[in-house]
């Protein structure tokens, strides 16, 4: 039985009006951000910042972690909250402007539209065909991840139950609609 269901596979057009999943992904990214710290970049000249000089030559960081949680920008950091990525009408805002997670400027990832797309369909097929359920008996800590520079969380037990028959599924991966 489908429930609440779309009886289309997700595809890219629908991406306009999924906010809710946009903003499930910026904030998954902007609260465990994946490079927590960007790659290593060398000030090309003197600069004064903030009565601060970064002498030409020196290695420069952006800390997409701490840049992430400045609270002035993200009210609350440490809670996730995919509200803060959408207006009073479910719309997202333009604080997707304030997003950092792929750097920022001349070396911003290049990467970013693949991944952001990437993302954006794996869950948006996953959500649709499955309902992903916490198990009682298998509390996650939310908090486990690993200090590599491509940080991930910890294994975690969870029970992944099909929305929709197996074999409606597999005819659906190749038709794109079930009957
Ligand atoms: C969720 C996935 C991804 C995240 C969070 C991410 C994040 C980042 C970050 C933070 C940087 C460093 C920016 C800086 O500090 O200057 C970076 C650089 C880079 N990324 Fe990604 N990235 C992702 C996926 C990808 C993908 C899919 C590709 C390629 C297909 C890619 C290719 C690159 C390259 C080539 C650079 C170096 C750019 C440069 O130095 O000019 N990334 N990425």
């Amino acid at each position: 039985m489908i429930e609440n269901q779309a009886r289309h596979t997700p595809t890219f057009n629908d991406s306009s009006s999924l906010p809710q999943l946009h903003a499930f992904l910026l904030e998954t990214l902007r609260w465990r951000p994946i490079v927590r710290i960007g790659f290593p970049h060398r000030a090309t000249k003197d600069i004064l910042w903030r009565g601060y000089c970064i002498p030409k030559g020196a290695t420069v960081y952006g800390c997409h972690w701490t840049l992430s949680r400045d609270p002035t920008v993200f009210p609350a950091p440490e809670t996730f909250n995919p509200q803060r990525w959408l207006d009073s009408e479910g719309r997202l805002n333009d604080d997707h402007t304030k997003f950092i997670t792929f750097g920022f400027g001349r070396r911003v990832c290049p990467g970013l539209h693949l991944a952001n797309q990437s993302l954006y369909i794996t869950l948006a097929f996953l959500l649709w065909s499955f309902r992903i359920v916490q198990r009682p008996d298998a509390p996650i800590n939310t908090h486990a991840f690993n200090d590599a520079v491509i940080s991930h969380a910890a294994p975690f037990d969870i029970d992944v139950i099909p929305r929709v028959e197996v074999a409606k599924l597999r005819a659906m991966m190749t038709d794109g609609c079930i009957d």
